[in-house]
């Protein structure tokens, strides 16, 4: 990656776009740490590379990190402990997750979007500061993702910042204040979002009749 300068103002939603391989989420995990960078600054909360800063952020970068030999309520427990989360909010985002059922399961015997779901669920439930989300619909049903965005949302109403990237361009536009667009490892454009719309109530007549059919799943 080279000429990356990008601010980012709290309680901001900013998307990040591009082709496969452009550099999203090799930029996410240089934010995280998870990368380390030959030059340059990275600042978090007003802090200059501040392991401590990171605190306040919570991520999904691509693939989820679970415990294959853990079960989905090993993970509720584990992060709420980790983040002194009490039993009321964890089983809050238990609920949120849709998994109530299959707590019990191992995550190796997870579906892909049973995984996604999971990790977006203890990412949220963190309530942090700054949330990074590396395609976090993937293998998301829509009633799936239409509740992970009213989630998001909500999160943001309280002040959680959030960069996410993902290439369903339509929920991208849900929310997202800006667009910042990557390309070959470069930022090569902005652009404000100036009217946010909920692509889910939209009259579509596939989607219409996906809710119709499916609601009970
Ligand atoms: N661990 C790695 N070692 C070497 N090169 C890597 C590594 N991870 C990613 N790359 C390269 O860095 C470039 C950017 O990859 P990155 O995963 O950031 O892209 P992306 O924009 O997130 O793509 P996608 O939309 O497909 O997820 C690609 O050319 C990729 O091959």
């Amino acid at each position: 990656m080279n000429d990356i300068n990008l601010d980012i103002e709290a309680g901001e939603i900013v998307a990040l776009v591009g082709p496969n391989g452009s550099g999203k989420s090799t930029l996410m995990k240089c934010i995280m740490g998870f990368s380390n960078i030959d030059s340059g600054e990275i600042w978090i909360f007003d802090s200059l590379n501040n392991k401590k800063a990171l605190k306040g952020v919570a991520c999904s970068i691509e693939y989820p990190p679970l415990y294959p030999d853990l079960n989905g309520l090993d993970h509720f427990k584990l992060i709420s402990q980790l983040n002194n989360i009490n039993e009321q909010q964890m089983n809050n985002y238990i609920e949120f997750s849709g998994l109530k059922e299959r707590l019990k399961k191992k995550t190796k015997y997870y579906s892909v979007g049973m995984k996604q779901m999971l990790i977006l669920s203890l990412v949220i439930m963190q309530n942090p500061r700054l949330l990074i989300l590396d395609e976090p619909f993937n293998g998301l049903d829509l009633q799936t993702k239409k509740r992970v965005i009213d989630e998001l949302e909500n999160l943001n109403k309280q002040g959680t910042t959030i960069l996410w990237s993902s290439h369903e361009i339509n929920q991208l536009r849900e929310m997202s204040d800006r667009y910042v667009f990557i390309n070959c490892g470069k930022i090569v454009g902005h652009m404000q979002n100036e009217k946010k719309y909920k692509a889910v109530n939209r009259e579509d007549p596939l989607e219409r009749y996906y809710f119709e059919v499916c609601k009970n799943v």
